[in-house]
């Protein structure tokens, strides 16, 4: 399996953020961007994601048999600043909505609803709605979606934000453990998370588009 891209750039608005990215993930292999606020970190995961088409160059999956018939947006899970659940809405009703609009793609299986919010470590509470929950709480749930339905790309935006340092070290097991399973991780962060298989890109924005240090 691999996800590769090739000198891609990306404009937000009428600015070009980034010039001349490459990377090339395999099994296993975790790119961790980091850079000062309005870097472009999200913007190239949401350009990996599928979610903001890029000014050039372009991204590719290939899956294990060889094939890159998948657009690499329709084998990732994406998670963003924002958690993606209805507040209204119970926690198992929202993760029931994800776990039947994702499925699962060849390769993998998603987690019952109950497992995957133990796997968070909160379980017994899916039956309240979101909204009633602590920032943390609904961080851990948010993050449970990634577990109800199998994607083997999984690319998060600052996956540790508004969370204790148990959950912290939580999240950095999830991810591990995706990783030793074969699955491919991006991840925006301000602060190091402790994975084994990483690659560092550090984005520097305007700076580095216009002084030319994406050569
Ligand atoms: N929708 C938009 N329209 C115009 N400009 C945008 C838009 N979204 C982001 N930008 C700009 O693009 C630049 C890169 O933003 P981006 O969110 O990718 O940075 P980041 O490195 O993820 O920042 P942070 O660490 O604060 O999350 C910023 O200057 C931001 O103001």
């Amino acid at each position: 399996m691999h996800l590769s891209a090739e000198n891609l750039a990306a404009r937000r608005g009428e600015d070009l953020i980034f010039t001349n990215v490459s990377f090339d993930l395999s099994d296993g292999d975790a790119l961790i961007l980091t850079g000062r606020n309005g870097s472009g970190k999200s913007t190239l995961l949401r350009v990996v994601a599928g979610l903001l088409k890029q000014e050039k160059g372009h991204v590719a999956f290939t899956d294990s048999k060889g094939e890159s018939d998948r657009m690499p947006g329709e084998v990732s899970h994406y998670l963003g600043h924002r958690n993606a659940m209805k507040s209204e809405l119970t926690v198992a009703e929202n993760l029931l909505f994800w776990k039947e609009f994702f499925g699962d793609m060849i390769g993998g299986a998603g987690l019952a609803i109950e497992d995957a919010a133990e796997a968070v470590g909160l379980a017994g509470i899916t039956h309240l709605p979101f909204g009633y929950l602590s920032a943390g709480q609904q961080r851990r749930f948010a993050f449970a979606k990634l577990l109800v339905a199998y994607r083997p790309v999984w690319v998060l935006d600052e996956p540790t934000a508004a969370l204790d340092t148990a959950a912290d070290r939580l999240f950095v097991e999830l991810i591990s453990s995706h990783q030793k399973a074969g699955g491919i991780v991006l991840a925006a962060t301000h602060q190091p998370l402790g994975l084994t298989n990483t690659q560092e890109m550090r984005m520097t924005g305007f700076v580095g588009v216009s002084e030319g240090m994406w050569g």
